[in-house]
């Protein structure tokens, strides 16, 4: 008696009864009836109470072996419930490729950030929409032009050669290496000069570099494995609370703002540094700018002395070694040709003035992070895969020496290789480094005789549908035969089944240029060493959180090649 009279007291109480009110609201939100109904005709696993579908991904390591999980499970069209949105995932390749033709917009995470930080995160390529995204589109293309990507290839073979000299010295102290990070290295050495026409001596082998690497390549190094690097839901406690709870949104932002983790700080300070080097190099070369408008074509500011001037807005002048001869003095400051220059120069198609310089920043921050993982991360797999398939290497050297063990490539040379870029292909297949590609509906849309509605957010299941026997022959195994027309491998690859870059109007703007980089980068190793993994390191363990990446890195011993034999 007295317990239900001590009860009746309690429920008296307002406090007490707002409190299980709002302890029954938190419980039916968590239950997430209105995903459940929206998506009650899609198969798909059963999702928890409030993490949706997060403990499947955390079971299976990561996303994209819970979505192939799911796939086998569920079949092409499945729905993920979950945080902060559900999820239409597929992998079937006709159904992927109607999902990324019809839907030309990314969906917005939502942001922890305010103010300058939101629009940092807004106001780049990968995330503007509509007139935005092609204004941008169409500023970033130049870059991918032919002439750009030629006069890009001297700077990415100089960068594969002083990735030769750190590899020569390693196998002559008998040293085993970590390809992983050397790769990277040598892909953020090809981002500063192509981005910035700034060398920032990341590699050992950099003969100029003998303060040690650029101060500002270091920092930018640290912020793009940071950005890339972190869980983007778990990075801290304020993201797992916006992204379980994005209703709250308004209120979690004020506190994560005025009780900043160690996560958000982290974060900031990654994107400080990346919005500080290119901010300060956008400056200087605002004002080189506008003395070239007011003179003759000049030097950038800091440029190698006695360098001669070079033309405005044409990437062919972009200076070969960097603006010095190998141990001659360093170009210093945004380069004519380079990535930062063309998009100074470049109109915003929706204003019809040029870009601000908060833009022009975002969108080298967007260079650096799509530019420098996931091209080390597709060289170290191809590694990878060579050094455990010893006929495909073999072949792949058999191809290399026709076309010459000391021959520099250019452009032109790269079609001339079609083992190369078999073998890289095949690498892109297994080890896909977006292994999911995300959009959001913008129309009524039928998939796999499902309705999906506009604002769904959808999924390619990209790493998915490159492994599933449904689609593939022998999925597992690595053929870069598949990519070598008149093959029964080639007959028998699936129409639309290679998605590593995505497809449509959102499709990975960057792809001749991480292919040109990794056919030379692959073609000038292959041309001097082979790799044999050291112990541990077979199978490969894979971490899998913004991209693809061999997890801890890949550990090798350099084989120097022995001499070709005259033909
Ligand atoms: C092996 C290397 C690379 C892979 C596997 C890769 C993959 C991808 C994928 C899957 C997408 C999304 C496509 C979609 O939504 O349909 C993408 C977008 C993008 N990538 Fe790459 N990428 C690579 C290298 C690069 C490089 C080197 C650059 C820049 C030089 C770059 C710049 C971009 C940009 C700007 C976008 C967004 C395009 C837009 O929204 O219009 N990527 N990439």
């Amino acid at each position: 008696m007295e317990l239900i009279e001590l009860a009746r007291g309690l429920m008296a109480s307002w406090q007490i009864r707002l409190l299980i009110g709002f302890a029954a609201a938190v419980y039916l939100y968590g239950l997430r009836p209105m995903q459940r109904w929206k998506l009650r005709h899609f198969p798909g696993p059963a999702a928890a109470w409030l993490l949706g579908s997060g403990p499947l991904v955390k079971k299976h390591g990561g996303i994209a072996l819970a979505h192939q999980a799911m796939c086998r499970v569920y079949g092409p069209v499945w729905a993920s419930i979950g945080s902060p949105e559900p999820m239409i995932v597929t992998d079937h390749p006709e159904l992927a490729r109607k999902m990324m033709l019809l839907s030309s917009m990314r969906p917005a995470f939502p942001s922890l950030f305010f103010g300058r930080e939101r629009e940092f995160e807004a106001g780049n390529i990968v995330a503007a929409r509509g007139e935005k995204h092609k204004s941008l589109r169409a500023a970033w293309q130049p870059m991918f032009f032919s002439g750009s990507l030629e006069a890009f290839s001297v700077l990415m073979n100089e960068a594969a050669e002083l990735l030769i000299d750190t590899l020569s010295a390693a196998a002559k102290a008998g040293r085993s290496v970590d390809i992983h990070r050397l790769l990277g290295d040598m892909t953020m050495a090809v981002v500063g000069t192509t981005a910035f026409g700034v060398d920032f001596h990341t590699q050992a082998g950099d003969d100029t570099a003998s303060a040690g690497p650029d101060a500002d390549a270091e920092r930018l190094r640290d912020a793009a494995n940071t950005l890339f690097r972190v869980n983007p839901m778990t990075f801290s406690v304020w993201t797992a609370l916006l992204f379980l709870f994005p209703i709250a949104a308004p209120l979690v932002r004020l506190l994560a703002a005025a009780l900043p983790d160690k996560g958000v700080r982290r974060m900031l300070g990654a994107r400080q540094a990346v919005q500080d080097v290119a901010l300060r190099l956008v400056a200087d070369h605002r004002r080189f700018l506008a003395q070239d408008s007011a003179a003759a074509p000049k030097e950038p500011p800091n440029a190698t002395p006695g360098a001669p001037p070079l033309p405005p807005g044409d990437a062919h002048a972009l200076p070969a070694n960097n603006g010095r001869a190998r141990g001659g003095p360093v170009r210093r400051g945004v380069a004519p040709g380079s990535f930062l220059d063309l998009l100074m120069r470049a109109a915003d198609r929706t204003t019809g003035r040029g870009f601000t310089d908060l833009e022009v920043a975002n969108q080298v921050n967007v260079m650096i992070l799509a530019g420098f993982e996931t091209t080390a991360n597709a060289l170290a797999f191809a590694t990878y895969l060579l050094s455990t398939n010893p006929t495909k290497r073999e072949r792949l050297l058999a191809e290399v020496d026709a076309f010459g063990r000391k021959r520099v490539p250019t452009l032109h040379d790269l079609d001339k290789l079609p083992y190369l870029e078999a073998c890289l292909k095949e690498s892109l297949r297994l080890f896909p480094p977006a292994t999911t590609i995300i959009r959001m509906a913008t129309r009524h849309m039928e998939l796999g005789g499902f309705r999906v509605e506009p604002g769904q957010w959808l999924a390619v299941a990209a790493y998915s549908m490159h492994r599933n026997p449904a689609y593939w022959q022998d999925p597992e195994a690595y053929l870069p035969e598949r990519y070598m027309p008149g093959t029964p491998e080639a007959a028998a690859v699936p129409e639309h089944g290679w998605v590593p870059f995505g497809e449509g109007t959102r499709a990975c703007i960057g792809l001749r240029f991480a292919l040109e980089e990794a056919k030379i980068a692959l073609l000038r190793l292959c041309q001097r060493f082979t790799f044999e993994l050291e112990p541990g390191q077979e199978p490969l363990q894979v971490r899998q959180s913004n991209i693809l990446a061999p997890e801890g890195g890949l550990c090798v011993r350099v084989v120097p090649r022995g001499l070709q034999p005259e033909a």
